[in-house]
């Protein structure tokens, strides 16, 4: 596996502008391989990656040489805006790191043992020196989704942002644990939509609501039936299952313990390929 370190030494450019480092390159076994040239933007001057996804071989650094770039886009209300590929590529961070950048989409009612999986499968992860990140609701809704209230609309605008994050920790290579209620299946399959085929894995936690009412950790369910909180789901707001998830997790007859069901998630992962490069 490529070191971090490795990384870290890149080489800085050269008076001309031409990066080469051949020492680093040199003491990387995976930088063996045929070169091709990268695609090409307008305005941008030859790169070079090697087929394998080894680090490049970079001899100017994108959208930095001063020539004219290519057709400016309008996204939403962002006007005027320019996409800028990197020269390090995903493909060259999932080397590094030894695996695929996915999603793990946990969805289920509050109480369904969500976070629970997501932290229980983290460590089954780590121990096999695979990187994870969590996205769990309760957490992103502490920061960057604080202004969100639990209303269908801003739940949807919760999704769509942790999907858009989602999407970019994936694409760092990173294996993305993302775990919300997540209620409305269109939202969910938003998300879906906006990874590759295959890298958005849905696992649903199908545990009634009465098992996640009996076990009310934060005393939710006891507000939420005496009124003290509207809107929360599964009493007073709906939530959708998925018809067509990858994973389903808490039935009778399958492992139900957290341990387990990493276990299971584990297994699926890597009999898709996604625990190595
Ligand atoms: N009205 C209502 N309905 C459901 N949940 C509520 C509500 N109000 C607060 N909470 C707490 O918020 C946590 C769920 O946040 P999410 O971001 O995952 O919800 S959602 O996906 O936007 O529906 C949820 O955490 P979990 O119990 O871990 O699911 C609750 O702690
Ligand atoms: N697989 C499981 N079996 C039994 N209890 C569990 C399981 N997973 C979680 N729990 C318990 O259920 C409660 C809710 O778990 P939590 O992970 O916080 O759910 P969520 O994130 O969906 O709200 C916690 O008290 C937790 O210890």
């Amino acid at each position: 596996m490529i070191g971090a370190k490795s990384f870290l030494g890149l080489p800085t450019a050269s008076p001309k502008g031409i990066i080469s480092d051949s020492n680093s390159l040199s003491t990387n076994s995976r930088s063996v391989g045929v070169f091709r040239a990268c695609v090409s933007m307008e305005g941008s001057q030859t790169m070079r990656h090697s087929t394998n996804g080894s680090i490049p071989e970079l001899k100017s650094v994108n959208g930095h040489t001063g020539q004219k770039q290519g057709p400016l886009s309008t996204v939403g209300n962002s006007t005027n805006i320019k996409w800028h590929e990197s020269p390090v590529e995903k493909v060259d961070r999932q080397r590094l790191l030894d695996q695929k950048g996915c999603v793990i989409w946990v969805t289920g009612l509050s109480g369904s043992g969500k976070s629970t999986l997501a932290c229980a499968l983290n460590q089954k992860l780590y121990q096999k020196g695979k990187l994870c990140y969590i996205l769990d609701g309760d957490n992103v809704r502490h920061g960057l989704n604080r202004d969100l209230s639990f209303k269908a609309e801003d739940r949807a605008e919760n999704i769509r942002r942790v999907g858009e994050v989602a999407k970019l920790f994936a694409d760092a290579g990173i294996i993305c644990i993302a775990s919300l209620i997540s209620p409305y299946r269109r939202d969910r399959d938003a998300c879906r939509t906006l990874l590759p085929e295959g890298d958005f894995v849905e696992v649903f936690m199908n545990v009634s609501l009465e098992v996640c009412e009996a076990r009310d950790p934060k005393g939710l369910y006891k507000l939420a039936r005496a009124g003290k909180i509207k809107g929360f789901t599964g009493i007073d707001d709906p939530y959708e299952p998925p018809l067509n998830c990858e994973i389903s997790l808490g039935q009778e007859g399958t492992g139900t313990s957290p341990i387990e069901m990493a276990e299971t998630v584990v297994a699926y992962l890597e009999h898709k390929g996604y625990l190595k490069a």
